[in-house]
């Protein structure tokens, strides 16, 4: 979103770790106050590190438009579409009727950070591990793409939407690995549900891992099966018009009501055209923790999970991308500069 990518993504990680800790004191009244100072110490030292970062950048796109604005040609180069620039351009807008302030524009680029960088980043790390893991699932994949956007262009956006395979792996993916495992609500008035009393204030935790697993909404859970969400599929298409916005409530990764994640649809769109592009381009070999690489059922990855705010794999993918046949993802990544640094970036984490 803002090109600095190296400097946030370190401090991006220390606010997901912070977010997503265990703490006994939560559960521990007379704790509290002992976390408490020690919690805000940490928030105070993480806010000191990313505010100037965020200052940086929010002047240096100011100072871009301002030479801009004057016909400055220094810096015809430069990118501005990008987020901030956005928001500054409502900040200097006379005309808006809701005023958004700097410090706000700072709150907004934090949220989107942390809201949205890892979170994406695990999901997709989640569906090449299933995809390695079910081979003739990747193979239909491949079939698609290539059927789709063929070898001459590099998968894009506009794509995503004659890509139902692609988009149904997404599915598959969320069901059972939903980046943000557990949704939580306040309850704003006592109300009853299946008989318990849920009183108002209350913290409602919503379980929705558990819920993608539930034999009693789902046929064989444990199995990676995307044809469950085909519209047209033979074997399946029980789940077909389940949908990934919060009106269904055997799926919810992004949560539902009113503070349901707002960046569905850019992390959706996202990881199908990063999907895409790389099934595109590469074949996975699955390499062990010596570089070697591994053949037919040796050559899966382990699905275990370790804790986090986004929930993600226990060890990294390892992972040698092969460029598949007839196709040369340098000349293509030449072309369609938009993906580059998206797949350039994902390779390079390999
Ligand atoms: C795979 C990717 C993502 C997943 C699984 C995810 C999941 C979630 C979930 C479960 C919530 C809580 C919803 C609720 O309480 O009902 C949430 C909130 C939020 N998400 Fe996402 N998210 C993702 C990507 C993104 C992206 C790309 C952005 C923005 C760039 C984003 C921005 C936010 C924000 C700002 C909130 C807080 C909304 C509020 O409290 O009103 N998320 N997300």
């Amino acid at each position: 979103m803002l090109g600095e990518a190296e400097e946030i993504r370190d401090i991006s990680h220390e606010v997901l770790k912070i977010f997503g800790e265990y703490n006994l004191s939560d559960f521990i009244w007379p704790l509290r106050k002992l976390r408490v100072r020690e919690y805000e110490k940490r928030t105070e030292d993480i806010f000191n590190k990313f505010d100037p970062v965020i200052e940086k950048l929010i002047n240096k796109r100011q100072e871009i438009r301002r030479k801009r604005k004057k016909g400055n040609a220094d810096v015809d180069g430069e990118t501005l579409v990008s987020l901030d620039t956005l928001l500054l351009e409502f900040a200097e807008d006379e005309t808006m009727e809701i005023k958004i302030s700097k410090d706000q524009i700072k709150g907004l680029t934090v949220d989107f950070f942390s809201a949205g960088t890892d979170s994406t980043a695990v999901a997709t790390d989640w569906a090449l591990a299933e995809l390695i893991n079910n081979p003739k699932v990747l193979q239909k994949a491949k079939e698609e793409v290539d059927s789709v956007v063929g070898k001459e262009r590099l998968a894009d956006e506009s794509d995503v939407q004659n890509l139902p395979y692609i988009r149904a792996i997404i599915k598959e993916t969320f069901r059972l690995h939903p980046p943000l495992p557990v949704v939580k609500k306040k309850c704003v008035a006592e109300c009853v549900v299946d008989n318990y009393v849920i009183p108002e204030g209350a913290l409602v935790l919503f379980n929705v891992w558990a819920v993608g697993r539930d034999p009693k909404y789902w046929d064989t859970p444990s199995e990676f099966r995307p044809e469950r969400f085909l519209l047209e599929s033979s074997v399946g298409g029980e789940q077909q018009a389940v949908d990934l916005r919060g009106q269904h409530f055997q799926l919810l990764p992004f949560g539902s009501g009113r503070r349901m994640c707002p960046g569905v649809n850019l992390a959706t769109q996202g990881m199908a055209t990063l999907l895409a592009s790389i099934i595109q381009c590469f074949d996975l070999q699955v390499v062990d923790s010596h570089g070697q690489i591994l053949k037919d059922d040796d050559a899966k990855v382990s699905m275990e999970e370790r804790p986090g705010l986004a929930v993600p794999r226990l060890h990294n993918l390892m992972c040698i991308p092969v460029a598949r046949p007839n196709i040369d993802p340098l000349k293509l990544l030449s072309i369609k500069r938009d993906c580059t640094c998206m797949l350039f970036h994902y390779s390079c984490s390999f």
